[in-house]
């Protein structure tokens, strides 16, 4: 495990470009093996899961290299494998294999994904997807087994819930299953979309990306013509508009997709922060006086439960009380005792957090237990006088491109290093 060392108080100037999207590529790194043909994926995030994900491709003899930023995989080899289960057990989207393996081969066997500790996260919906699909499936010891000897046909799913991941499976299983599948009460995250565009591109038939009916018809063969560029990510980008409003004296945020981040944006305008937003840019200059919010999260387009956490040293500028209710997970509430004792003024109620005004923040060592209770800790570190310590740095690195030099670049103080 990593710790991070961040030496807090300087204000923050200048630009950051923002990566491509964690919650996307991967989605779309597991989608790959789907392609008869080499694929190539362009403003790939330098993050932990792009690393752990090529060391379960490289399992399948998938072999696949990732230079400044472009990510080429060659699943034309691939080969049925035991997948490492350390690999697997990294990174939550691991569960994508389940999907894309069952469209490849008609049968899988993939261990539980592990991922953030935020509350119970079932996968019945994405069990229920392959089922309707053709496939069977049992679990045994935290293994699950898929198997569709005749090869999987289209079908009707309707999800229970609003499922993110559970939509991506039922597409990835789908895309090249016989006959016609239709997903209603499908999640329209953007990273839904640049998946759909991805595999459109190499010949699927995939209507209705990005709103809550989704229809597919199969095809034969995925084969890929050209360079994937991955959307921007939506969270790194709200976790630097809020550091950027809270410890910033003018920090211009380049390649963003205002339109996703609206949500985010609406409630910092809210806030008083005086946002500047050009088409594919975001200007946040100094703050004066914030008000306090509220902060309800729902599937998207509304308030993502993954910035939840990184506006919060936002709020605690506040004049007032500011409040979040986290709908999606009510249990993501791991960075609370952390932040306070950073000297945050914020405590859980009855299924919400509690922010209030806190003047002064001190440095102090901290536990990341999750990647976006890690963000608000290295927020809140960078506006803290003197040394903030994060143990467990791991997980922000899990999802936060080049985070150290980006930071730095800014005229943060921040090292990474390998903990005791
Ligand atoms: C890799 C990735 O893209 N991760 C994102 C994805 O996670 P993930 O895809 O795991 O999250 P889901 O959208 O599936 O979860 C939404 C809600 O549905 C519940 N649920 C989900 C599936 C299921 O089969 N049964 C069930 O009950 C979950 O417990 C949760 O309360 O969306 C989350 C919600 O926006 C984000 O926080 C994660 O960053
Ligand atoms: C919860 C998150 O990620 P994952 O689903 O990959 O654990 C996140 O990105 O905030």
């Amino acid at each position: 495990m990593k710790k991070m060392i961040i030496k807090g108080g300087n204000r923050l100037a200048g630009e950051v470009t923002i990566g491509g999207a964690k919650n996307s590529t991967v989605a779309l790194i597991p989608a790959a093996i789907l392609a008869d043909t080499p694929v190539q994926f362009d403003t790939v995030p330098d993050i932990l899961d792009v690393h752990n994900l090529m060391i379960i491709l490289e399992s399948m003899n998938v072999k696949s290299t990732f230079t400044h930023g472009v990510l080429d995989i060659d699943p034309t080899q691939i080969v049925e494998a035991e997948l490492p289960s350390q690999a697997i057990k990294s990174l939550r989207a691991s569960y994508y294999f389940m999907g894309a393996l069952l469209g490849r081969f008609h049968r899988a066997v993939v261990t539980f994904p592990g991922g953030d500790n935020i509350g119970p996260r079932p996968i019945d919906q994405h069990i229920k997807a392959f089922r309707a699909l053709g496939a069977t499936v049992t679990e045994e010891n935290g293994t699950v087994h898929m198997n569709a000897p005749e090869g999987l046909h289209g079908a009707r799913i309707f999800m229970d819930m609003v499922s993110v991941g559970g939509t991506i499976n039922a597409i990835l299983a789908a895309v090249r299953a016989e006959g016609v599948t239709t997903i209603e009460n499908a999640a329209r995250e953007p990273e839904i979309v640049d998946l759909a565009t991805f595999l459109n591109n190499m010949g699927a038939k995939i209507r209705g990306a990005g709103t809550d009916v989704i229809r597919i018809t199969g095809v034969q063969t995925l084969q890929s013509m050209n360079t994937h560029t991955i959307i921007p990510d939506r969270i790194e980008t709200g976790t630097y508009l809020s550091l950027a409003a809270a410890m910033g004296d003018g920090v211009m945020i380049n390649n963003v997709i205002p339109e996703h981040m609206e949500a985010f944006t609406s409630k910092m305008m809210d806030m008083g922060v005086d946002l500047q937003i050009g088409v594919d840019r975001i200007y946040v200059p100094a703050i004066g006086q914030l008000q306090p919010t509220i902060v309800k999260t729902m599937p998207y387009p509304g308030f993502a439960t993954d910035l939840q956490q990184p506006l919060t040293p936002l709020m605690a500028l506040a004049n007032g009380q500011s409040k979040v209710v986290d709908t999606i997970y009510p249990k993501r509430v791991k960075h609370i005792p952390e932040l306070q004792k950073l000297g945050m003024q914020i405590e859980a109620g009855d299924g919400e957090i509690l922010i209030n005004h806190s003047a002064n923040f001190t440095g102090a060592e901290v536990q990341a237990s999750e990647i976006r209770a890690g963000a608000s800790l290295m927020i809140t570190g960078l506006m803290a006088d003197g040394t903030t310590i994060i143990h467990n740095a791991d997980h922000i690195l899990r999802g936060y491109d080049r985070i150290v030099w980006k930071l730095n670049r800014l005229n943060a103080n921040v090292a990474i290093e390998e903990d005791d």
